[in-house]
């Protein structure tokens, strides 16, 4: 705020002359002018620096995104002295004197069990092993969803219940007519379609333990051990037989070669190897039958789709109206739904939502009721929902095209 000119403190005293008083006023100008410039030159050294910090960010938050993303190796902690941090390699058992931030070494300890990148740095450290079977293996003994659940993909549940369904519960029609029921089923399509949905119903149906891993989890997160873990997964299957093992994003371990031969590609590479094994060698497989799902079909090493390993593909796509109509019945049954609530009127509108999108439409619009203290969820408030599930996601795209 600027002050006005009578609670300015005047550099001249009342009965100065009019000469004395402009130069008095002229002094002041001109300290005022200096100061003014001094300041100016501090905003533009605090952009400079602000501009320089920014930068640094943009750069460290890449570099910390890559840096979880590509492979990494498993290593364990031998001895925190104070030139560094001794840790000893799994697989080679190579040992190796490396620096961590200082917040990072606060919380080490020998034994501990960490993630290094290719030089060697600590990046991450890593959970008990226990924990790490636990984490990355989801072991369900009876899920809960049933094909009564899935809305819109009707064709492929029905190909999911004969190719995976159909052996477990009835293996002599099999037998009978002397052929052998599909290895491995292999759902693919964009994101949030029902495929998780379909291998828990087919467990359901059949009384199978669900085991679900993450292809991504066993490349990123468990680095090292991705053979050893896939060893495990098929061990456990055989203990708690009947079983349907779901690996889903096995586009991360079993994508196309690359050129590039760093350790990391061949560490996925054993990964996939191992999981090839296992599916070869499953003639005695007995119960347990393995559904594998990905996004991103187009990656896929061919390798994986031979006969005897995931020969039965099966895409599901996005619901066509119809089906996004029957996802917000299934989705709604249990919810306080108004008169006015044209389900639709509302399909018609979602134009390539997915199941998960409107199952995030009908839960946000349960949301705008709870606010507005309603019981009774609105038109309105699917709208308000589906208006504020693309804004996030446009916000979502900004930010990943920022620090892409
Ligand atoms: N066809 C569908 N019918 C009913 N609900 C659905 C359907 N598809 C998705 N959903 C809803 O979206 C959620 C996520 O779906 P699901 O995990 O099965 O998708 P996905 O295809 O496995 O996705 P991703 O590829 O991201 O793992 C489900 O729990 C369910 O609430």
């Amino acid at each position: 705020m600027t002050d006005t000119v009578d609670e300015v403190d005047m550099p001249y005293d009342d009965d100065a002359s009019q000469q004395q008083k402009i130069e008095a006023l002229q002094e002041r100008l001109e300290v005022l002018e200096s100061q003014n410039e001094e300041m100016r030159d501090k905003l533009l050294d605090a952009n400079a620096e602000n501009n320089k910090y920014q930068q640094k960010l943009e750069r460290l938050t890449h570099e910390n995104k890559k840096l979880k993303q590509s492979p990494l190796f498993v290593a364990t902690v031998q001895e925190l002295s104070s030139d560094g941090v001794i840790i000893k390699q799994h697989g080679n058992n190579q040992e190796a004197l490396t620096e961590v931030t200082d917040e990072m070494r606060e919380d080490l300890e020998p034994d501990d069990r960490v993630a290094v990148n290719n030089s060697l740095s600590i990046v991450k450290q890593l959970d008990d092993e226990t924990d790490v079977r636990a984490r990355v293996m989801q072991v369900d003994q009876s899920p809960d969803v049933t094909f009564a659940d899935i809305g819109g993909i009707e064709e492929q549940m029905e190909e999911v219940r004969e190719t995976v369904e159909m052996p477990l519960k009835s293996p002599e029609m099999f037998e009978d007519v002397g052929i052998d029921p599909p290895s491995g089923v292999l759902l693919h399509g964009p994101p949030g379609t029902g495929k998780t949905m379909l291998a828990k119903a087919v467990a359901n149906e059949t009384d199978a333990t669900f085991i679900k891993m993450a292809g991504s989890e066993l490349v990123h997160k468990f680095i090292g051990e991705g053979a050893k873990l896939v060893r495990d997964l098929f061990e456990l299957a055989r203990q708690e037989e009947p079983a349907v093992v779901f690996i889903d994003e096995i586009d991360a371990i079993a994508a196309k070669r690359t050129e590039s031969k760093t350790s990391g590609d061949a560490e996925v590479q054993r990964t996939m190897m191992q999981l090839l094994s296992e599916m070869d060698g499953f003639d005695d497989r007995g119960d347990i039958r393995i559904i594998a799902a990905t996004n991103r079909f187009d990656m896929l090493d061919r390798a994986i789709l031979r006969p005897g390993r995931f020969d039965r593909l099966i895409e599901v796509p996005n619901p066509d109206v119809e089906g996004r109509e029957q996802i917000f019945k299934i989705h709604t049954r249990s919810m306080n739904v108004a008169d006015d609530v044209d389900f639709e009127a509302l399909a018609e509108e979602i134009t390539d939502a997915s199941g998960a999108d409107v199952k995030a439409i009908c839960t946000e619009a349960g949301m705008f009721a709870i606010r507005d203290d309603r019981t009774e969820v609105t038109m309105v408030d699917f709208h308000n929902a589906w208006e504020k599930i693309q804004q996030e996601d446009t916000e979502e795209e900004e930010v990943s095209r920022t620090f892409a």
